[in-house]
């Protein structure tokens, strides 16, 4: 059956990263990949064309598409449009909740490569390989009540962090079934010394516990989880952990990799339609210049392959080329460190697409 990609370049660098990662999924097409690809408008892109982040065109080929390839949105040119509804982050937002895609993968893998571009001493990352499995339907992102309003003469802002036992139930059930596939440890992240939402959720977490007795399940603040994350990464083997905390402890992860250009993720749905997306935003400080690291976009459609196209062995194909290149030494600016060469975008993308060609 011909599966559809749709690809959302987006805003700021989206447009430069996804190009590349549109050769790599090309290249796999001319493989024997059976998909029809097409583009969308979303983010600021798409509001400066019909003044909507997400235009119901662009909702439509989401939903009828089995994978979607995101760039990044947003940026300074919208961060003053007025209505919060329709600035370019809820595009996206809107994008993970109307497709009910709660199940976000963000893994931290530091290539023995990179080691030496990660900011902390290379025996800390060498062969570090974290999964954060982070909820992204529910939780402070979306609650309701939210706002800004005047109460007693003065303004206010509020969100309303906010879980149902059923949507812990299905995240902690995607965590524990990928702790069975890896090293056996999942380590749930919360702030249950401070917030009822959260002591349903270690509750929550520790009555799936029994159900799945070959993981050793343990629970963690996340403040102690952000300082362990950069004191001993390797002690984390799965980490799974509610919208917010999740969006925060992987930006910090993706530093032990050796930058945010790095770490790739799907969000996925029961019926494993997925959105796949590099964890950085539109990087608005670099957007133009040709020289953002396209590597964590090129690894999203490695991970739409192995878990939205079943075809695992292309995505081990994708990733192995783009270990190829590290070997080769070739870095973009954010990864260079002595001895590398350091090269554009571009660049990146023939290096990585004429390795995918060889192997
Ligand atoms: N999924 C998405 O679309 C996301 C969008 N955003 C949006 O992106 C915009 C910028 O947000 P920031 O907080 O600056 O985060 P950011 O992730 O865009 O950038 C943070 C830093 O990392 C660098 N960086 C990011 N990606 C890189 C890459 N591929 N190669 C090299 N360097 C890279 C940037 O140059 C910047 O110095 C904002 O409008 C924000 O709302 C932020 C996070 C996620
Ligand atoms: C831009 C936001 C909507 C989310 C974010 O930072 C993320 O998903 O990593
Ligand atoms: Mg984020």
């Amino acid at each position: 059956m011909t599966h559809k990609v749709l690809i959302l370049p987006g805003d700021g660098i989206g447009p430069e990263i996804t190009a590349q990662a549109s050769r790599i999924l090309a290249a796999c097409q001319a493989r024997g990949l059976d998909v029809e690809v097409e583009e969308g408008l979303l983010g600021g892109a798409a509001y400066d064309a019909h003044g909507e982040p997400l235009p119901s065109e662009t909702l439509e080929k989401a939903k009828a598409a089995r994978g979607i390839l995101l760039g990044a949105v947003g940026g300074p040119k919208w961060d003053k449009i007025e209505d919060l509804a329709k600035r370019p982050e809820k595009g996206l937002l809107g994008v993970r909740k109307q497709l009910g895609l709660f199940g976000n993968l963000r893994p931290a893998i530091t290539y023995p490569q990179l080691a030496a571009a990660s900011s902390l001493k290379p025996e800390l990352v060498a062969g570090l390989d974290i999964m954060i499995v982070r909820e992204l339907t529910g939780g402070i992102y979306f609650g309701q009540p939210r706002g800004i309003e005047e109460r007693d003469g003065e303004r206010v802002g509020f969100n309303t962090y906010i879980y149902s036992e059923s949507e812990i139930e299905r995240i902690g059930r995607v965590a524990f079934e990928m702790a069975q596939k890896r090293d056996k440890k999942l380590c749930s992240v919360d702030k249950a010394n401070v917030l009822e939402v959260t002591i349903l959720w270690r509750e929550v977490m520790e009555r799936l516990a029994p159900e799945y007795p070959d993981v050793e399940l343990s629970h963690m603040y996340v403040d102690n989880a952000a300082m362990q994350l950069v004191r001993a990464p390797k002690q984390f083997d799965v980490v799974v952990t509610g919208n917010m905390f999740g969006d925060i402890l992987s930006d910090a992860a993706a530093m032990l990799t050796g930058s945010i250009g790095m770490l790739p993720s799907a969000s996925l749905n029961e019926s494993g339609q997925g959105m796949y997306e590099p964890c950085h935003g539109s990087a608005p400080d670099i957007a133009g210049q040709g020289i953002a690291n396209p590597l964590a976009t090129i690894l999203s459609v490695a991970m739409m392959l192995r878990y939205s196209l079943d075809v695992p062995e292309m995505a081990s194909r994708i990733e192995a080329a783009v270990g190829k290149v590290l070997d080769d030494g070739l870095r973009t600016a954010d990864i260079a460190s002595d001895g590398t060469r350091t090269v554009s975008t571009s660049e990146m993308g023939d290096s990585v697409l004429s390795a995918f060609e060889l192997m």
